[in-house]
This record gives C-alpha cells, sequence and structure tokens, in this order.
C-alpha cells in the first residue's frame, strides 16, 4: 500500500497585530532572500543613505521622494515591505498608507517619524502599518526592522493560504495497488517527486491521476506547502483564467471584487491542473509565460507579479494527438511534458481489483465469491471510478449487508463469469433517452429507508446518476449525455453526493467533480 497521507492543521491564531507577528517572525529564520524595498521619503540625504546602505547589504531598492511617485509604483510592481516618511508635503506617509489599504495592495509597510511623533506612529499601526521607527535611526535598525516587516508579509500570506487549505480540505486518501503495473507507477513517484520539475500524468479516466498528483506532492519538499487542485474541464472556459490568474475588482462583468487566483494561492506550494488537454487555447500563451518565468498578472491588473509554483498536470487526451490537431500548443505541451507518467489501466494491474474491494467495500459487509469472481474477471473500461461506482451501488441496493450477484450490473455480469445457473434478477427499469437504466426504484427505497418510508427524491438521483456513470465507465461527459444534462451539471451534482455523503468512498467517487480547490492531504 502507498501512502500518502499527512494533514496539517494550523490551530488559528487570535492574538495579531505588528508585535505579535514580530515576536513570531524573530522566532523564524529570517529569508536571507534581497528584500525588495519602496523608500519615501522626502529629505535627500537621508534617503539616499538608507538607500546606498540596503543596495550594499543585497538588497533591491527603489528611493522616491514623494507620495504620488510612490502609489504609482505600487500598483505597478511589487515591494514586500515600503518605509513611508511620517512628514512628508504634499501627501503625508499617513494618507500614502491609506491610498495602499484602500488599493489593497500587499505589502507590508514601516512608518518613520521624527521624535515627538510617536502618538501618530501608533495611530498609523491602528490603521495597518506593521512597525514604526524613529529618526534618526542606525542603518543595522533600518535593516533589521525590514526583515522582521517581510518575514511578517510571508507569515500572513503562507496563514491565509493554510485558511484555505484548513476551510476546503478533504480526507487523506490512500493509494491502493501491489500489482508489478502498479510498483512501477510507485517507482516513479519516487523519483519524480523530489524534483521540482512539471509532471504530466496520462492515463484513462478514472485510473487515479489526482491520487497519483497527491501522492507526488506527500512525497515532495513541498509537502506542507498547499496543494490547490483546478479542473479545467469542470469550469466554463471564460472562468478557468480568473481561477487561474485571478482578476482585479471590475476587470469584467461580475468582478466585483478583487481575486486572488490558484496561481498566488498556491505559491511556494503545488498546483494541479486536471483536465489540461481542455485548456482553453486563448489561455494557453498565459500558462506558458507563468511555467516559464513564474510572471503573470491577474485579469484587468497591469502588475506584474511572480510566482513560484510547481506543476502537476494531468490529462485522459492524446496530447500528441492534440498538438498534431492544433488544439494544443506545442511549445507548451514541451514544458509540461518533461516528466511524463502514465498509469496503466485496472485491467493492467494484476491483484489490484481484489485489493481494491477490499478497501472499498464496508468493512462490515460481504461480498459473495461469485461477485468477487464477476467484478475481478470484468474488464474495467472505467477503470477504479467505475468500480468504486458498482461498489457504491451494490451497497445501497443490497439486503443484509451482503453484495450479491443482483446488486451487480447487467454489464458487469455480462463481461464478466456469471456462475453457474445465475439469472439475473429482473429490474423495474427506468428510461433514460433510447437507454434503459435499470434502476431498482423499491430497492432504493428499502436500502434508503428500512422503515418502509419513502426515499428522497436526492436518494433516487443519487443511486441513478452513479448507475448511469457506471454504465458509462465512469465517462462523465458521455454519462452526461445520457442523463440529458450539461457535463458541468453532473459535476456539481457529484460534487452534492460528496458533501451529502459520510461515505469515504462517495467523496473519492466525486474527487474530481471539485473545479478547484485547496488542499493539504
Ligand atoms: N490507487 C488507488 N487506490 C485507491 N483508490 C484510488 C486509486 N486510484 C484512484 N482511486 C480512486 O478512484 C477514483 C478516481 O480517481 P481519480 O479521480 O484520481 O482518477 P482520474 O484519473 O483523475 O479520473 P478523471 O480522469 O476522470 O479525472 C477516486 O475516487 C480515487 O479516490
Amino acid at each position: 500500500m502507498i501512502s500518502s497521507t499527512v494533514l496539517m492543521l494550523f490551530a488559528a491564531d487570535e492574538e495579531c497585530g505588528p508585535r505579535r507577528a514580530a515576536k513570531q517572525a524573530e522566532g523564524c529564520e529570517m529569508s536571507d532572500r534581497p528584500i525588495e524595498l519602496l523608500l519615501v521619503e522626502d529629505e535627500d540625504d537621508f534617503r539616499d543613505t538608507c538607500a546606498r546602505w540596503m543596495q550594499r547589504k543585497g538588497h533591491k531598492v527603489t528611493a522616491v521622494s514623494n507620495g504620488a511617485e510612490a502609489i504609482g509604483l505600487c500598483e505597478s510592481q511589487h515591494f514586500d515591505v515600503a518605509v513611508f516618511d511620517m512628514n512628508m508635503p504634499g501627501m503625508s506617509g499617513i494618507e500614502l498608507l491609506q491610498r495602499v489599504q484602500q488599493a489593497s495592495i500587499d505589502i507590508e509597510v514601516i512608518i518613520l517619524t521624527g521624535q515627538g511623533t510617536i502618538e501618530s506612529a501608533v495611530a498609523a499601526m491602528k490603521m495597518g502599518a506593521c512597525d514604526f521607527m524613529t529618526k534618526p535611526c542606525s542603518l543595522g535598525d533600518l535593516e533589521h526592522h525590514c526583515q522582521l516587516a517581510r518575514t511578517r508579509g510571508e507569515l500572513r500570506r503562507e496563514n491565509e493560504q493554510l485558511k484555505a487549505v484548513i476551510s476546503r480540505s478533504r480526507p487523506a486518501l490512500q493509494m491502493i495497488g501491489e500489482s508489478g503495473s502498479m510498483r512501477a507507477v510507485a517507482r516513479m513517484i519516487e523519483k519524480v517527486a523530489p524534483t521540482d520539475k512539471p509532471v504530466l500524468i496520462q492515463g484513462a479516466s478514472g485510473t487515479g491521476k489526482e491520487v497519483v498528483a497527491r501522492a507526488i506532492q506527500q512525497n515532495s519538499p513541498l509537502r506542507d506547502k498547499p496543494f490547490v487542485t483546478i479542473n479545467c474541464a469542470a469550469l466554463p472556459e471564460q472562468l478557468v483564467e480568473s481561477e487561474l490568474f485571478g482578476h482585479q475588482k471590475g476587470s469584467f462583468t461580475g468582478a466585483t471584487a478583487e481575486k486572488p487566483g490558484l496561481f498566488e494561492i498556491a505559491d511556494g506550494g503545488t498546483l494541479f491542473i486536471d483536465e489540461i488537454g481542455e485548456m482553453p487555447l486563448a489561455l494557453q500563451p498565459k500558462l506558458l509565460r507563468v511555467l516559464e518565468d513564474g510572471s503573470m498578472r491577474r485579469i484587468g491588473s497591469a502588475k506584474e507579479r511572480t510566482v513560484h509554483v510547481r506543476i502537476i498536470a494531468a490529462t485522459n487526451r492524446d496530447l500528441t494527438s492534440e498538438v498534431e490537431k492544433g488544439n494544443f500548443r506545442e511549445d507548451l505541451f514541451y514544458r509540461i511534458n518533461v516528466l511524463p507518467l502514465q498509469l496503466p489501466l485496472l485491467c493492467e494491474r494484476e491483484g489490484d481489483i481484489e485489493r481494491l474491494i477490499d478497501h472499498y467495500v464496508p468493512a462490515s459487509w460481504r461480498v459473495a465469491p461469485e461477485v468477487r469472481a464477476a467484478l475481478t474477471a470484468y474488464s474495467w473500461p472505467g477503470n477504479i471510478r467505475q468500480l468504486i461506482n458498482v461498489i457504491q451501488r451494490a451497497t445501497i441496493l443490497a439486503d443484509d449487508n451482503e453484495i450479491t450477484l443482483n446488486e451487480l450490473p447487467a454489464e458487469v455480469l455480462l463481461g464478466g463469469s456469471l456462475g453457474p445457473g445465475h439469472a439475473p434478477r429482473p429490474e423495474p427499469a427506468i428510461q433514460t433517452g433510447s437507454h434503459t437504466a435499470g434502476l431498482d426504484v423499491a430497492k432504493v427505497a428499502s436500502a434508503a429507508s428500512p422503515g418502509g418510508s419513502i426515499p428522497t427524491l436526492d436518494d433516487i438521483a443519487k443511486s441513478h446518476v452513479l448507475d448511469v456513470l457506471a454504465r458509462e465507465n465512469g465517462n462523465k461527459a458521455k454519462a452526461a449525455r445520457r442523463l440529458g444534462i450539461h457535463r458541468r451539471k453532473l459535476y456539481r451534482l457529484l460534487e452534492r453526493f460528496e458533501e451529502s455523503s459520510p461515505n469515504e468512498s462517495t467523496a473519492s467517487t466525486a474527487s474530481t467533480a471539485e473545479a478547484s480547490q485547496v488542499r493539504n492531504t
């Protein structure tokens, strides 16, 4: 069994504020990365001396003499820390701080005050400055305060990421597989995990691409950093860009607030791009750019940002032929195809079907031997997802905690070994277009309501949707067509079933239903 289980939860820090953060920052290792500093000071000598000192210490300094210039720079460029002089002609340090906050600029601000203006410095901190210093100050102190401020900003961002991780985290998944082909996959995971290079996971629907992506992340040095996922197939095309890159307020109809993209949320961690073959062609150059040098812009923003994100992409399409057909950019393909990993079909994993049955059938349930024989003989075109769906359907339909041949769908019975003398039970059927879905309403009713009460519409819908999905071998596009609904609606339904189900296998079944999320496995 390949384990991929780490869940780190951080208790919310009730006591916040600059002092507390500074204390935390002092306890932390300081980053030796150069500080990107904006220095705003109208006294020429003092400004030049500070700027030269910080530059000699290896930091990147932009020094200006007034607030108007500073605000323009903040809007177009990233700075870790800004030092604002309190008393400047035109726009004071406090006004500048207000402007920075109104524009939601992500920056740590230190206020520089003259002697005797401590009260206003305290007021500035209440307004969101992270620290203050009184002039004249030693240059060593200036660098130290800037380092503390930068660390505070990093902690704050990390905290935001962790909150997102906690609020959207899901149960850890186990990777089941002892077959030779899965051992080869496990070896490959061990090899690719420690690097920071992109990985492209290819495999048919339901073979476990997302599970493998999470295993890579869990075995990588980024295991404690965010693991953010986006499913390009589950989002309307026009939303993929704003999910990935974020947007400025007012940049398009409906952009009512500023929103960071998943690249920013994943900064320092891993971004799993599922169904990358569905990525809109027009968006591919933007993705290529961020893969090349980490640079990106939110929709509607001129500000360039740099992110450090490890990319794991997955697809069930043959990307080489998508490139030939002109649906996928060749340069992007080469960028993401640095470490390719091909997942085997379930029928190519000797002995794993048995192991998966034992894992997914609830512990107190029995599985008749002929059922095992039928399940292991079947070819599973929809792979593990289809197997889980069939098991789940069977546990809804079965009596007395025992799965018999009666609870298996016809295609499994016909495709597998039926066993001597078995005649499948005739099932009342619901007609879906030209397709007989075979939903046994009476069985669902008794399974859902042992006391004989009427099942809810949701119970029936869930069983029906899972049944059609299983019949279509886990292929969501085909299942959606069969059900007469849009594929995105099917994703939403699977997501709803997952939320309403306490059963882990249900959660797993609909795992790709979420279009995008942040999680720590
Ligand atoms: N090795 C495994 N052990 C146990 N469960 C697995 C394994 N691989 C996949 N699964 C389960 O199978 C289901 C499908 O897995 P996953 O979503 O990772 O497949 P996928 O290849 O990404 O599918 P799709 O292409 O449709 O997005 C999930 O419920 C997952 O938990």
